[in-house]
């Protein structure tokens, strides 16, 4: 998507330790018009499948797949949790993901109230990059038996190789923008066409 590379280009910074900074517009203050359009780019690569749910994890993905579901027939749009709450009653599926941008691992919990046999997923979320967050919500979709139709993601880090994995075990993976290669020394920053 080349608006989204193009912000990427203009307003995003290239931190040690390969992280992204594009807090200005995707993650920290956001741009609900970008997040339309991109609701609408998922909407045409997506389009002939059937989705009932979209899935998404804490924090960052919600706003992102909130947006984007008003492309997809307003359908719920569930989050997985990352702390166990008094607000979170009765049975449920339960994983632990490592999170990249907090360096520790973290459970997360879906209600089965929100997460059925029969359901059909879209998973989104803000970031690819090893692939951890989006294991995690495969494996609660395989315990409720729900079928992961497919995957859309604003920035997959190509060269961390979490998205060519999914890819290679079957996922349809569509990645609005995917960054190469990028330097921290020299701020440059390529994608993947
Ligand atoms: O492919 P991965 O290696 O799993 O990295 C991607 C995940 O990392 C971030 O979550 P994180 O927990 O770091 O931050 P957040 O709370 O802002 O969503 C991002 O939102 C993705 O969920
Ligand atoms: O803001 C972010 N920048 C990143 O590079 C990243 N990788 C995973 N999750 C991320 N979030």
């Amino acid at each position: 998507m080349q608006e989204l590379e193009e912000r990427i280009q203009s307003e995003g910074t290239v931190k040690a330790g390969d992280v992204l900074k594009v807090d200005a517009f995707l993650n920290h203050q956001c741009d609900v018009r970008l997040f339309d359009r991109m609701g609408a780019a998922w909407a045409k690569h997506f389009a002939g499948k059937h989705i009932t749910k979209i899935l998404t994890i804490e924090a960052s993905g919600i706003g992102i797949a909130c947006v984007a579901a008003q492309h997809f027939g307003n359908v719920p749009v569930v989050f997985a949790k990352k702390a166990q709450s008094i607000n979170l009653d009765g049975d449920q599926y339960t994983t632990t993901v490592y999170s990249f941008t907090k360096q520790k691992e973290f459970p997360v919990i879906v209600s089965k109230k929100y997460l059925n046999a029969g359901d059909h997923v879209l998973l989104i979320d803000d970031f690819l990059a090893n692939g951890k967050a989006l294991r995690g919500l495969i494996d609660l979709c395989k315990a409720a038996g729900a079928t992961v139709e497919g995957i859309g993601i604003a920035v997959e880090k190509g060269f961390q190789g979490g998205g060519d994995a999914l890819r290679a075990d079957g996922y349809d993976v569509d990645s609005l923008a995917i960054v190469e290669s990028m330097d921290p020394g020299t701020g440059e920053i390529t994608f993947r066409h």
